[in-house]
């Protein structure tokens, strides 16, 4: 039988200043601890002696328990210490004392096959309660029922914020989010009071929270009630049409950096647990960071705009969108993945030429004339590797069937960027 040697003194101390009171708490908070785990190893060893010892001084030990909230009883129950469990019961020991699974004592000694520590429990007035025991009590999970993607308008500050955009849907915002500068997408007031909108927007909203890539600009939540907000991250550096129109034509080296980018982000929305086209790319909807990489923003919430409110490209043609348009899609034939592919291919002639697709022609008649006629932009620039001028007319085939994966377009960048970078 172990026996207790010594047993520390409390020496209390005075705090006179708050690090001297910090220090003090710190110190009674170990010797507490050291108390509870000497309690609990003595109860183990069924050493009724060096109970006593501690007890006397500190006799709420009795009840003590440990971060999943066994006590020294459960530790008897478990262990078949029939004396120290006799001991404690005497002095004050709660037989009925739930752990955080919400097992008794009894419960414990039950499940071992103590047969006498199950009757000296009973005798005490034990009941069987916990998983293994007749009244079960529901334990609540530590994680925080409500934490889900609804944001609280009124967490939302526009004070300072202001307009940062226009979309078809509404407008951009910048504003703070508990004091985090955010991006707000406030959708107009006479799609949010239409219930099948609301309806689909909290199921895409959903999913799109899900989304967590480098290359792909970050949901953060969105409000579901009107007017429905959707709050993403904020990325100042500003959105790849402005910056084209800044600085014209790009080096190649920063064509391929951000076309690989938009590549990555684009595998992650193709071939992720859902699907999900874009249908939209263009330079507007792609976001600068300032290390001078690129996201992929306004994707999702398209579809349900469009869909639900038979609203047209002809209605939203001034935007832009037109003029990175697959001919499928302007055709309203069947499409997929394919279509971001080809506006990705105009986006690339983009940065390389400096100048927008077709531009001598308005979004309509260029996205018109790609579709009916066949018309390609002329590729003019003097800059381009050979490599890199295959990959924009294979993006832009009029099958869609020979448009390349986005997963093959990065091989081919990678490529073209390792021999453009060694000549
Ligand atoms: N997260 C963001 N951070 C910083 N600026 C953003 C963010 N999201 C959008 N913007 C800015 O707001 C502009 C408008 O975005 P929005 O997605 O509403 O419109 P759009 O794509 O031009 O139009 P539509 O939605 O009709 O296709 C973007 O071009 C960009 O400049």
């Amino acid at each position: 039988m172990l026996m207790e040697s010594s047993i520390p003194d409390q020496n209390p101390v005075v705090p006179k200043t708050p690090r001297e009171a910090a220090v003090t708490k710190a110190h009674e908070k170990k010797h507490r601890m050291d108390c509870t785990s000497r309690f609990f190893w003595y109860a183990r060893q069924d050493n009724t002696y060096a109970l006593r010892q501690l007890l006397q001084k500190d006799p709420s030990l009795v009840n003590t328990y440990g971060y999943d909230g066994r006590t020294s009883l459960h530790v008897c129950a478990f262990y078949n210490c029939l004396a120290a469990a006799t001991f404690l019961l005497r002095h004050g020991a709660h037989v009925n004392a739930q752990d955080r699974w919400g097992n008794s004592p009894l419960s414990d000694a039950q499940t071992e096959g103590h047969k006498e520590m199950v009757n000296l429990l009973k005798e005490n007035g034990g009941q069987l309660l916990g998983s293994h025991g007749i009244k079960i009590r529901t334990i609540v999970p530590p994680v925080p029922q409500n934490c889900d993607w609804r944001v609280d308008p009124s967490e939302l500050d526009f004070s300072k914020g202001m307009v940062i955009g226009k979309g078809s849907f509404g407008e951009i915002w910048k504003a703070t989010w508990r004091g985090t500068p955010v991006a707000v997408k406030k959708i107009l007031a006479s799609l949010s009071e239409d219930e099948s909108i609301i309806k689909h927007f909290k199921e895409e909203v959903e999913l799109l929270l899900k989304l967590r890539h480098p290359n792909v600009v970050q949901f953060l939540g969105a409000t579901t009630s009107k007017p429905l907000m959707l709050v993403m991250e904020f990325l100042k550096a500003g959105d790849l049409h402005s910056f084209l129109k800044e600085k014209g034509a790009l080096p190649i080296l920063t064509v391929i950096r951000f076309a690989k980018d938009i590549a990555r982000g684009m595998i992650y929305l193709h071939h992720g647990s859902c699907c999900i086209i874009h249908r939209d790319l263009k330079p507007r909807n792609l976001l600068l960071l300032e290390n001078n990489h690129v996201k992929v923003a306004d994707f999702g919430l398209s579809k349900i705009f469009r869909s639900n409110t038979r609203q047209s490209y002809i209605l939203t043609g001034e935007t832009g969108s037109y003029r990175y348009m697959a001919p499928e899609v302007f055709c309203h034939k069947p499409y997929d993945t394919k279509v971001d592919v080809f506006s990705f291919a105009m986006i690339l002639y983009q940065m390389i030429e400096g100048e927008s697709p077709l531009r001598e022609l308005a979004p309509y008649e260029a996205a018109k004339s790609m579709a009916i006629e066949g018309c390609r932009p002329k590729l003019k620039s003097k800059a381009y590797p050979q490599q890199l001028k295959e990959l924009i007319i294979k993006c832009w085939s009029r099958t869609k069937e020979k448009r390349p994966y986005f997963k093959e377009i990065l091989t081919i960048l990678e490529g073209i960027e390792l021999e453009y970078r060694s000549r």
